[in-house]
C-alpha cells in the first residue's frame, strides 16, 4: 500500500503492555501510517510513559516517529492520579527495567501537537486514544476547530451496560470522556463490553513466543505479570487485548458492530464515570442532559476470533 493511501494515525497512549500490543500491531500493519504518539498517564505516569513511548518506538526501530509528552493533570487539574501499575508492573512493562531510552520527546505538548496535526490535514487523521482522554479534551479546549479538523477519533473507553474495570460504574479512561463524547467530531468508542470478548490464552503466548517475529518475542517477555493480573483480578488463563483490539477499530471497523446515540458520562457521586448511551427511540417530555448533543458510534459486538487472528499474525510477522 503507498503511502498516501495509509490512514495517518496517532495514538493517544500510557504504555502499558497492551498499550505496547497495540503500537507494535499499528507499526505492522500496512493500512496505516502511525504520524506520531502521545502520551498520558493511567498505566505509569506521564513522564514514564513517555520514557516507555521511546523505548516502544526503539524496540520497534522507529525513531522517526515523533513522541508528543501528555499532560501530568486531570482535566480538572487535579495531581491526584490512579495508576493502574498493579495491572502492568511500576515500570509499566512487566517490571523488566530496561535502559532509558536514548530519544526525546518533541517540545510540542500532546495537546499542541494534536491540534497541529488536525489543523494540517484536515480530515484526515485519527486519533486513537488508549488511555485516560485528558489529552484530547485538551486539544478541545484548545483549538475550537479540532473538532472540525479530527478525521475520527476511536477510543478504548466506557463499559457499556457491564461492570467498570476501576469500580462497578466506571472503566479506567474516562474521565475527561464527557468532553469527547459531546465534541461533535466523528467518535468510535470501544468499551470494555466488547474488549473483553478478545482474550489472548497462554497457548496463543507460546505461539508468539515460538515465532520469529521480533515484536512478537519483545511482547512475551514483558505479558507475564499482565498474565498474573488477569488470573488474580479474573481468575481467568489469559488477558484482555483492550488496546490492540481498539487499534483495529480505527482501520478494519467492519471486525465490529455498532449502535448510535449520546453518550454522556457520570461525573460525581458513586457512579462517576458511568457511561450511559441515549438509543435515541424516545422522545423524553423532559429536556435532558442528552438533548441536542452529537451522536456517536459505539461498538457493540466484535468478530473476536479474527480479531485475535489478526493481531497474532501482525505481530508475527513482526
Ligand atoms: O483493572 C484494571 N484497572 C485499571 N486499568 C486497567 C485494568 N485492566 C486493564 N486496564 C487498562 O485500562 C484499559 C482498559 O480499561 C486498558 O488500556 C488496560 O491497559
Amino acid at each position: 500500500m503507498v503511502g498516501e493511501q495509509r490512514k495517518k494515525i496517532i495514538i493517544d497512549t500510557d504504555p502499558g503492555i497492551d498499550d505496547a500490543m497495540a503500537i507494535f500491531v499499528a507499526l505492522n500493519s500496512p493500512e496505516v501510517d502511525v504520524i506520531g504518539l502521545t502520551t498520558i498517564y493511567g498505566n505509569v505516569y506521564t513522564t514514564l510513559a513517555t520514557l516507555n513511548a521511546l523505548h516502544l518506538l526503539e524496540v520497534a526501530g522507529r525513531t522517526d516517529i515523533p513522541v508528543a509528552e501528555g499532560t501530568h493533570k486531570t482535566i480538572m487539574n487535579g495531581t491526584k492520579l490512579r495508576i493502574a501499575d498493579f495491572v502492568h508492573g511500576k515500570d509499566g512493562l512487566g517490571n523488566q527495567n530496561f535502559p532509558p531510552p536514548k530519544g526525546k520527546p518533541i517540545e510540542k505538548s500532546a495537546p499542541e501537537f494534536l491540534a497541529e496535526q488536525a489543523k494540517l490535514h484536515p480530515g484526515e487523521i485519527t486519533v486513537v486514544a488508549l488511555g485516560p482522554l485528558t489529552n484530547i479534551a485538551l486539544a478541545i479546549q484548545l483549538d475550537p476547530e479540532f473538532s472540525k479538523n479530527v478525521g475520527q477519533i476511536v477510543l478504548l473507553g466506557g463499559a457499556f451496560a457491564v461492570n467498570g474495570n476501576v469500580n462497578p460504574a466506571s472503566e479506567a479512561n474516562v474521565e475527561a470522556a464527557d468532553i469527547v463524547f459531546t465534541c461533535g467530531a466523528d467518535v468510535i468508542a470501544v468499551g470494555i463490553n466488547v474488549t473483553h470478548q478478545v482474550i489472548m490464552t497462554a497457548d496463543d503466548r507460546d505461539k508468539l513466543a515460538a515465532s520469529n517475529g521480533k515484536l512478537a518475542k519483545y511482547l512475551c517477555k514483558i505479558l507475564g505479570v499482565y498474565y498474573s493480573y488477569h488470573l488474580d483480578a479474573y481468575e481467568i488463563e489469559g488477558v484482555y487485548l483492550h488496546d490492540p483490539t481498539t487499534i483495529l477499530a480505527a482501520f478494519l471497523p467492519s471486525l465490529f458492530t455498532y449502535t448510535e446515540g449520546v453518550v454522556r458520562v457520570q461525573t460525581n457521586g458513586i457512579t462517576r464515570g458511568l457511561t450511559l448511551l441515549y438509543n435515541n427511540r424516545k422522545r423524553f417530555e423532559e429536556v435532558t442532559e442528552w438533548t441536542d448533543k452529537p451522536s456517536v458510534k459505539v461498538a457493540v459486538t466484535v468478530d473476536a476470533p479474527a480479531v485475535l487472528k489478526l493481531i497474532m499474525d501482525r505481530l508475527m510477522e513482526s
